[in-house]
């Protein structure tokens, strides 16, 4: 078993199975592998099957055929490694943020003095330390993504996966976001899976971006970005950067304009 890697998707389908006994196979044959410490974003158009393949890496579903291993172990076994942030923060109201920050380790009964530090550290690590008792309608839409990003990685996850997480923000925002989440990407030393539909940001982040596609969902696409970090806005408007957003659009198989 190769527990080189952070993750191993191994030739793996997701088909789905309707009450009427229809099926719908949506990824068929994945392959790739994530080192520890990568950050890997993944595009694709509308329906090709990202979300479906974040949740069967997260365990929140089983794939169909093939098998997904965290750090050379079926995920059974790491499913305490992963985290997960969705678009929407789902932040309960009737708790305050560090008690949000804290829910995962209360659902795993390790909730301690030491934890409730590391979650001041982390709110403090995203400009929130000054409203860990405020209430999450007391925060912008930004602020409040950032009260989920503090959640998932309060477990100390070797696997953050991300689902078009800053997609809900306006573009201002979502640079801020983009900044700091390589910041804290950093800081932690996890691997992430960053699922975007932002051609641009794809690139900005990732050490790699692995394009979806076809029905049913493979990889048509694992192209290494080779630009230097830490990545400042400039980058943006460099030769390179254009290139391999080009790139990425010709394989994603529609004219989309580079957003
Ligand atoms: N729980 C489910 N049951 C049945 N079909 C599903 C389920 N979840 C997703 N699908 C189907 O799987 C296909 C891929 O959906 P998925 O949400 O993974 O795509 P996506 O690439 O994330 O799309 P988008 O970019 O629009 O969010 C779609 O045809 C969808 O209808």
């Amino acid at each position: 078993m190769n527990n080189e890697y952070a993750i191993s998707v191994n030739n793996v389908e997701k088909t789905y199975r309707s009450r009427d006994g229809q099926s719908n196979t949506v990824l068929k044959g994945l392959d790739f592998h994530v080192k520890p410490g990568q950050f890997v974003s993944i595009v694709g158009q509308s329906g090709s099957g990202k979300t479906t393949l974040l949740k069967t890496i997260s365990g929140l579903q089983e794939p169909t055929e093939g098998e997904i291993l965290v750090k050379g172990r079926p995920i059974r076994d790491g499913i305490e490694d992963i985290a997960m942030v969705f678009q929407s923060p789902v932040l309960l109201p009737w708790r305050n943020n560090l008690d949000n920050v804290l829910l995962p380790l209360e659902f795993r009964g390790v909730r301690t003095d030491e934890s409730q530090r590391y979650a001041h550290e982390l709110l403090e690590m995203v400009g929130l330390g000054g409203k860990a008792k405020h209430y999450s309608y007391e925060l912008s839409g930004g602020m409040q993504q950032r009260v989920a990003i503090c959640r998932a990685l309060v477990s100390h996850p070797e696997l953050l996966l991300m689902d078009e997480p800053f997609g809900a923000l306006d573009a201002m925002t979502r640079d801020s976001m983009n900044f700091e989440i390589q910041r804290i990407w950093k800081a932690t030393g996890c691997s992430v899976l960053f699922v975007t539909h932002s051609i641009s940001e794809a690139v900005w982040l990732g050490d790699r971006v692995v394009v979806v596609g076809g029905r049913p969902g493979r990889i048509v696409a694992d192209i290494a970005i080779d630009l230097p970090r830490p990545r400042g806005k400039e980058h943006r408007f460099s030769a390179a950067f254009s290139d391999y957003a080009a790139e990425i659009e010709s394989h994603i198989g529609v004219v989309t304009g580079i957003s």
